[in-house]
């Protein structure tokens, strides 16, 4: 509902739901910079991926340095039941509309601006597609709009009485604006943390009027990748740094097997000294001690509630009564995660007695694949096809094992998780798997990408579960790992230091 409240308007509704995260407190000596974090995803009010987790904790982090506010299109999980002030009104550009520009304080004090536009943004789906998985037709239309919208606040228009010294965006939706900012002449630092570089934005050149992309600019030197355009590309060329979310995957991005054929222009950007990796955290409310979704809590020292966190997953997942190993799978079920990898493990695994519990969603064949398996290994495999984060929290508390055989894995949050309540990753090491996870200290790495490798692993995982005094130990180790996000907001600190003058 829209009313006209003191010369502004607002939507009116319930309140935010994120009321309990600390309040940073900033140096009054200082004159922090300011920064607009530009996201498509928050867990505050939509997640799809690990992108929305790291959209809550990371600008948090950064606040107790930074003058930081986010900015986030006007989802129907955004603007829904809740009260926004209008702040600013947008004009349209070539084919991008009019949009409000709405502003939500958090209970925490951390501002929010939403970009109002309900053709664009009011539609029951997720932030990328519809319900049945297909993506938004206009996603170029949609997320070159929040680009602009980023560029726009970074020129001052609108006078919002705050204008960013900086821009962090986040990944191909957000991948527009420092182009936009260039060619309208304006030197605005800007950073582009790329949390997926397989997910990039994709569109026919037909679309450059539409969304004001100048001719000139399409070409190698430009936006232009093999005929398309595309957003993320346009990124990483017009971003003054890039940034990805591990020290491996930030060199694995620069070789031809990971670089999706970006591979040469980030080799540029890495001789530019423009590429850094910065592994991601792991917020404070991802701690088994006082978890309110756990249905028993525990601690490093103390694990005796572990045994009823997994009874209670065994039932949830439909799984008998046993004494063997619990794995877990806890993913979007798609290629990159090696789902298929998966399936003939634990085909393996569950005659040995060990069992599987696996929610998750995404591509309908996986989807079914894993009900399949689920149908042919009744008791020992339970799916649950859907996006429930209670559940997933209450299984990584009562798994043995996590299960994660990504073919690649910029970051990796899953892995962090389940070290943190004590269940221990098994997977291919490479990108943030390889960062964040000890082999047989914290977690078992396989070094080749195949099945044999990855079931060579799940049997070291059998046969630590089968020494009590090596699961116990190694998963003190793994609770105990510090991923915490002050540290990672120290090395976005210098980023910003270095590209705002300060170093
Ligand atoms: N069905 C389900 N129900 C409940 N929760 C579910 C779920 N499916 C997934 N999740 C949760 O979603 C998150 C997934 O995050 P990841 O970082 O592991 O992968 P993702 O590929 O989405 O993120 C991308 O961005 C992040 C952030 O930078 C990188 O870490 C990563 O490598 C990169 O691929 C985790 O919090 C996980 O628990």
């Amino acid at each position: 509902m829209l009313q006209q409240v003191r010369g502004a308007h607002r939507y009116i509704g319930s309140s935010s739901s994120n009321a309990k995260r600390a309040v940073q407190h900033l140096d009054p000596a200082e004159v922090p910079p300011k920064l607009l974090f530009v996201t498509s995803e928050m867990t505050d009010f939509v997640k799809v991926g690990g992108l929305g987790d790291v959209s809550s904790a990371l600008p948090r982090a950064l606040r107790q340095t930074n003058d930081i506010r986010i900015l986030i299109p006007g989802y129907r999980q955004v603007t829904g039941g809740r009260e926004i002030a209008l702040v600013a009104e947008l004009a349209p550009f070539a084919g991008l509309p009019a949009c409000s520009l709405g502003r939500i304080d958090m209970a925490d004090g951390l501002v929010i601006y939403v970009l109002v536009c309900p053709d664009l943004f009011d539609r029951e789906g997720t932030p990328y597609a519809d319900k049945n998985g297909s993506d938004w037709v206009d996603n170029d239309v949609r997320f070159a709009r929040l680009s602009f919208a980023a560029a726009e606040i970074a020129s001052g228009v609108p006078d919002l009485g705050w204008k960013p010294d900086l821009l962090h965006l986040n990944d191909w939706p957000a991948s527009l604006a420092p182009a936009y900012l260039s060619w309208r002449g304006l030197d605005v630092p800007t950073v582009l943390t790329v949390h997926n570089l397989a997910y990039q934005g994709l569109f026919p050149r037909e679309r450059l009027p539409v969304l004001g992309v100048p001719d000139s600019s399409f070409q190698m030197e430009g936006v232009e990748f093999h005929g398309n355009l595309s957003f993320l590309k346009s990124g990483l060329y017009y971003a003054s740094h890039v940034t990805t979310v591990s020290q491996t995957y930030a060199r694995e991005i620069t070789t031809p097997e990971f670089g999706c054929g970006l591979e040469g222009l980030l080799q540029t950007r890495a001789r530019q000294h423009a590429l850094t990796g910065i592994l991601n955290g792991v917020d404070e409310s991802w701690d088994a001690s006082r978890d309110p979704v756990l249905p028993a809590s525990f601690t490093s020292t103390n694990l005796k509630g572990r045994s009823i966190n997994a009874a209670q997953a065994r039932e949830a997942f439909g799984l008998g009564v046993s004494r063997g190993p619990l794995f877990a799978i806890i993913s979007r079920l798609v290629h990159q995660k090696g789902i298929d990898l998966a399936i003939r493990a634990a085909e393996d695994f569950v005659q040995k007695g060990g069992q599987l519990a696996v929610t998750g969603q995404g591509d309908p064949s996986l989807e079914n694949a894993m009900l399949d398996l689920a149908k042919r290994n009744p008791g020992k495999v339970g799916v649950k096809i859907g996006f429930n984060e209670a559940e997933a929290r209450c299984l990584f508390a009562g798994s043995d094992f996590l299960l994660m055989p990504s073919r690649f894995e910029p970051c990796g949050l899953s892995q962090m998780y389940a070290q943190r309540y004590g269940s221990l990753p098994v997977a291919y090491r490479t990108g943030g798997l390889a960062d964040t996870i000890e082999d047989g200290e914290t977690g078992f790495l396989y070094s080749e990408m195949n099945l044999s490798a990855l079931m060579n692993a799940v049997s070291r995982a059998l046969g630590a579960f089968a020494s009590r005094s090596m699961l116990l130990r190694m998963r003190r180790k793994a609770m105990s790992r510090p991923h915490n996000w002050l540290h990672s907001s120290r090395r976005y600190n210098h980023v910003y230091e270095v590209l705002l003058g300060v170093r």
